[in-house]
């Protein structure tokens, strides 16, 4: 049998019908829902009187609108404004209706829909996964086929359970060598995009491969796929192996007993065979690599924490040079200013790419003993309850407190501001997010993204700083 790549091989096994020049129907396994996307496809159920086809196939939860304060009440709710409560509410009332399980605003379980599936053991290697959500492309790093879908896809798949979808091209990014000492996942993923650009892998599917990715662990590895949609990508892949497995064993949804047995025969046989050919492949050096900035208003536009922000005069391409001056207007930065000493107002440790345990660990070793600087605003934004739990045992809520940053429930928070964590007009906020568009973390704000050690190395000095110098 011709080789064939992990993408090929669930391609293959979730294909329900293909007619010839027509988008495939696909089998989905999983679709996870959050209270944004979520609204218009429930009401098209309604609307044609139809049950969910697979209700125990979904999960829900509240993350983008859902407040991260913690009240004395209890209620989260009592601090949202009208729009956001409307929006909870109707999603936990939908998924009520429709018989879907929802880790709704009170649950010991609530977080961001692409923390808690993984955590809870929902996202298993071979699967089609999607959500309405860009950044669903994180559940790749299982070994799965995970992607982001509109609203009217997601009536279809919770009318049908399948999807109408053309089968994107495949590539794969290997990252060579051993990754230093002191850097990241996050540095990885905004180097390759910074290569290959916000378009250098539209229309395909990226697998991950090489050493520097074998020795990731899991949380490193969702960074990574995270991110993929930022390149342009149709989702991000990693092989699963013993690590993933690991990571699987004996949570909540994973396979058990037997069934465990028999899933882990079959997630072997996922891994692209020797010989498998990709469309396309990019090579990247682990061992050069350093702690990543992003400068501009796409997060494409990072360089490393040690250079300078580029001239766009030495720029060829008139419309790439035309971008290039308005992100730094917008930016208010200036060419040839290295980019380290640039003063923050604001640091944002949290989101889906970077809100997991060892994301607040890293965070946590910088910031342990050390204050952050004055007038400086630092949240730390676990991405689900069950991190904030993993990290009130670890004490690390109170390295953070005692440092002088303030420590959040579970959500989107600052990564979308559509919780009303935001940052002002003009300020700069170093952000452990993934997107730095324009107003992304409020009206007129500015965002640098970066890894969790760089954004709290920042919060010590107030200013981009190497966490190099720090640790
Ligand atoms: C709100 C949602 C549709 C959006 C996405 O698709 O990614 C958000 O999660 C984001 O990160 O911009
Ligand atoms: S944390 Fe940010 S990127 Fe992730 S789902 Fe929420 S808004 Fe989107």
């Amino acid at each position: 049998m011709k080789p064939r790549t992990l993408f090929e091989k669930i391609w293959e096994a979730h294909v329900v019908s293909q007619q010839p020049d027509a988008p495939a129907i696909l089998y989905i396994d999983r679709q996870y829902l959050h209270e944004v996307t979520s609204p218009q496809a429930f009401a098209g159920l309604r609307e044609r009187g139809l049950p969910a086809r697979r209700p125990d196939r979904a999960f829900a939860t509240v993350d983008h609108s859902i407040p991260t304060l913690f009240v004395p009440s209890g209620d989260r709710l009592s601090v949202a404004d009208d729009a956001s409560k409307t929006q909870i509410r109707q999603l936990e009332k939908n998924c009520a209706d429709f018989g879907i399980p929802c880790y709704d605003h009170n649950s010991p379980d609530q977080g961001i829909v692409h923390v808690i599936g993984p955590e809870k053991g929902l996202t298993q290697p071979g699967m089609t996964i999607v959500c309405g959500d860009s950044h669903t492309s994180t559940h790749g790093a299982f070994g799965s086929l995970a992607f982001g879908i509109g609203t009217s896809e997601i009536l279809q798949v919770l009318a049908t359970q399948c999807l109408l979808q053309r089968k994107p091209k495949t590539m794969l990014v290997k990252i060579e060598g051993k990754l230093p000492a002191g850097i990241s996942a996050k540095d990885i993923i905004l180097a390759l995009i910074a290569q290959i650009g916000i378009g250098g892998a539209t229309g395909h599917v990226i697998e991950y491969g090489g050493e520097a990715i074998q020795m990731l662990n899991m949380d490193e590895r969702m960074t990574i796929c995270n991110m993929s949609i930022e390149c342009g990508a149709r989702a991000g892949m990693i092989a699963p192996d013993e690590v993933t497995f690991d990571y699987l064993k004996g949570r909540e949804y994973a396979p058990s007993g037997s069934a465990w047995d028999a899933a882990l025969a079959a997630w072997r046989q996922l891994p692209s065979d020797p010989g498998a050919q990709y469309d396309r492949e990019v090579v990247l050096n682990a061992t050069s690599l350093q702690p990543m900035v992003t400068f501009g208003t796409n997060p494409g536009m990072g360089i490393p924490v040690t250079a300078s922000v580029p001239h766009p005069d030495k720029l060829e391409n008139e419309s790439q040079r035309a971008a290039l001056q308005k992100a730094l207007a917008y930016m208010g930065l200036q060419p040839g200013q290295p980019i380290a000493g640039q003063k923050v107002d604001v640091v944002f440790i949290g989101s889906c790419t970077n809100g997991r345990i060892t994301d607040l660990r890293a965070a946590a070793e910088v910031l342990r003993g050390r204050k952050v600087a004055d007038g400086l605003t630092v949240l730390v934004v676990p991405g689900s309850r069950a991190v904030l739990r993993q990290a009130e045992q670890e004490g690390l809520d109170r390295v953070f407190i005692e440092a002088g940053a303030q420590w959040r429930d579970a959500g989107c928070s600052m990564c979308i501001a559509m919780n009303g964590d935001m940052i002002q007009p003009g300020q700069y906020a170093i952000s452990t997010s993934n997107r730095n568009f324009e107003g992304r973390q409020g009206k007129g704000g500015r965002t640098l993204l970066a890894s969790p050690a760089t954004a709290a190395a920042s919060a010590v000095n107030g200013y981009v700083t190497d966490p190099r110098e720090i640790l």
